[in-house]
């Protein structure tokens, strides 16, 4: 079977004016990602991810190099056929509803439905927007209209899923809910692409990330790799009483570092004096935890 996404010595330079030199975005940047992946892409801001995902979509030309998806080449329209897009900040024609959205999207990705409203509005449920199915996304917040693009890409039934900073402008339920329907896309078999600066989320996602780093792909690991014992885990705890290494934030609630290996011991010193436990997060940045993966300070 071929692969999802081959990317293969990929270059692309902008001009900022039309006389102007060209500027390096993607400096040879050769990835393959198999069907039924999850793949995180990481780095910071400018780094080339959304220069990488907009050639996949066929937005923009290549310098050099290529890009296929299932092996067909990404200037080919067929290449985007059952393939589902959310970018960055998706653009919707605000007149519309997201139901007319939906419905477009699958008659465009020609799938043979019964009954396609019922359909799109199973996935519009499932994004929290039943309510306002039929109104026009005109009034939608940054958060809805990002619910919107991902039902829509969802309800095409994709055989790749290509997103852009899926998380960015959601509330910490639209997160949580989202992460959830994209691990079920995941399970039952679906391609994951997508970019993101936030550890947490792409760790729960993703079974291999890239580091893109000025334009080049430097490393792509597996989650594990990527947190060694030295990593320092931030605890968050609610309660009355003082626990060894922890600090009171304010008003009974507590924070404290614990190297991973200690984990559970400070957890469990936590359950004796009685407190609630609010949150556990790596304190490492994604480009942290990466540079040192690849032996850089
Ligand atoms: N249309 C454009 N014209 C000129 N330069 C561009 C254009 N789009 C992107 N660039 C430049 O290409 C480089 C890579 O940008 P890109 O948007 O791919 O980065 P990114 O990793 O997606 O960043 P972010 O996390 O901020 O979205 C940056 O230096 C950016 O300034």
């Amino acid at each position: 079977m071929s692969a999802a996404i081959a990317i293969e010595d990929l270059h692309k330079s902008y001009r900022r004016k039309l006389k102007s030199p060209a500027v390096p975005a993607l400096r040879g940047v050769t990835l393959t990602v198999e069907a039924g992946e999850a793949f995180g892409f990481i780095g910071a801001n400018g780094a080339g991810k959304s220069t990488a995902i907009k050639i996949l979509m066929g937005l923009i030309a290549v310098s050099a190099g290529s890009a296929r998806i299932f092996d067909v080449p990404v200037d080919d329209p067929r290449a985007r056929l059952g393939l589902g897009y959310v970018p960055e900040n998706p653009y919707l024609y605000d007149y519309l509803t997201p139901l007319e959205i939906l419905l477009m999207g699958v008659r465009l990705h020609r799938l043979q439905l019964d009954r396609p409203a019922e359909h799109c509005r199973q996935w519009l449920d499932r994004l929290g927007l039943g309510a306002v199915a039929e109104k026009p996304i005109r009034s939608f917040s940054k958060g809805m209209t990002q619910r919107v693009a991902i039902a829509q890409a969802l309800s095409i039934r994709p055989r790749l899923l290509v997103l852009d900073e899926p998380l960015s402008g959601l509330d910490p339920i639209g997160r949580r809910d989202v992460v959830e329907i994209l691990s079920e896309y995941k399970r039952s078999g679906g391609t994951l692409f997508f970019t993101s600066h936030v550890l947490h989320d792409v760790e729960r996602l993703a079974d291999r990330f890239g580091l893109i780093h000025q334009g080049v792909l430097r490393a792509v690991r597996a989650p594990a790799e990527l947190t060694g014992d030295e990593e320092m885990v931030q605890v968050r705890s609610y309660g009355r009483l003082p626990v060894d290494g922890m600090r009171e934030d304010f008003s009974g609630r507590w924070i404290g570092e614990v190297p991973r290996p200690q984990l559970w011991q400070r957890l469990e010193a936590l359950r004796q004096a009685e407190h609630v436990l609010l949150e556990v997060r790596p304190t490492l940045s994604l480009e942290v935890a990466f540079m040192h993966a690849v032996g850089e300070s």
